[in-house]
């Protein structure tokens, strides 16, 4: 069985004062029945992890540098998250590969890196509106899914993965219970073919305006082992009633 998993990417948001709402969360959410995961930007992460120190609520990072360390100007390392107190490790976000034209193979290496530094990897795919509208949509994600994941050491333990449709991102459009559906079927079946039995342990995400009002439905549908919440994890109480709704969700 899938332990569920509710993971908070606050993205390029948050100082010092927004430690308040991870406390609050890791204080809602004493004995949780689902992983709950707070990715933080870069200058959080240490603070952070100091703050919810011995409470369910872990850490993790929104990208590193495929290295473990050299001369990499403003990167940081899996080795360097890992001193910090994260523990995952968001990776080809589409805003990553849009904003810094990261490559499957870029993501793959990244992944590598973490994996060997015994993180958690949460690898993001996802098609673009005009993807989906050409009908290309499985072929997009089979694709990253191939080129973005390592051959070896992926597990359930190990690897995470986000489906997120990059037209759904913070955009208050959500795709059909049907469409998430296929998707995450398609994932699983295609994680299973490559990866074997140990791929039934591999948790699928899905993320893309996930609110407290449709988490319910979401979570309902066929491989969705839980959500990976933008918009929604900056406040406590929207990230805890989407928790919540995991935690009642049936199970994987
Ligand atoms: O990583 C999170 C996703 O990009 C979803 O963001 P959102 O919940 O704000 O749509």
């Amino acid at each position: 069985m899938r332990r569920k998993l509710a993971a908070g990417n606050w993205k390029m948001n948050g100082t010092g004062a927004s430690l308040s709402e991870a406390m609050a969360l890791a204080a809602a959410h004493p004995d949780p029945q689902v992983d709950i995961l707070l990715c933080p930007p870069a200058t959080l992460i240490d603070r952070m992890a100091d703050a919810v120190h011995g409470s369910r609520l872990a850490v993790g990072g929104q990208d590193c540098h495929a290295a473990a360390s050299g001369a990499h100007t403003g990167d940081i390392s899996a080795a360097m998250l890992a001193d910090a107190g994260a523990s995952y490790v968001i990776l080809g976000h589409s805003e990553r590969r849009t904003d810094h034209a990261e490559t499957d193979a870029a993501v793959r290496a990244k992944a590598e890196a973490v994996l060997a530094e015994g993180l958690v990897a949460v690898v993001c795919v996802g098609e673009t509106d005009a993807q989906r509208d050409a009908g290309q949509t499985l072929a997009v994600v089979g694709a990253q899914i191939k080129g973005s994941l390592p051959d070896a050491g992926v597990t359930g333990q190990s690897v995470v993965v986000a489906y997120e449709p990059v037209w759904a991102i913070g955009t208050g459009r959500v795709p059909t219970l049907d469409q998430i559906a296929e998707v995450h079927d398609f994932m699983r079946a295609e994680l299973v073919a490559r990866f074997g039995d140990a791929a039934h342990g591999i948790r699928l995400l899905y993320g893309g305006s996930v609110k407290p009002s449709n988490a319910a439905e979401i979570f309902a549908t066929s491989n969705v082992d839980g959500a990976l919440v933008g918009g929604a994890s900056l406040t406590a109480a929207d990230f805890s009633a989407i928790i919540a709704a995991l935690e009642a969700a049936p199970a994987a």
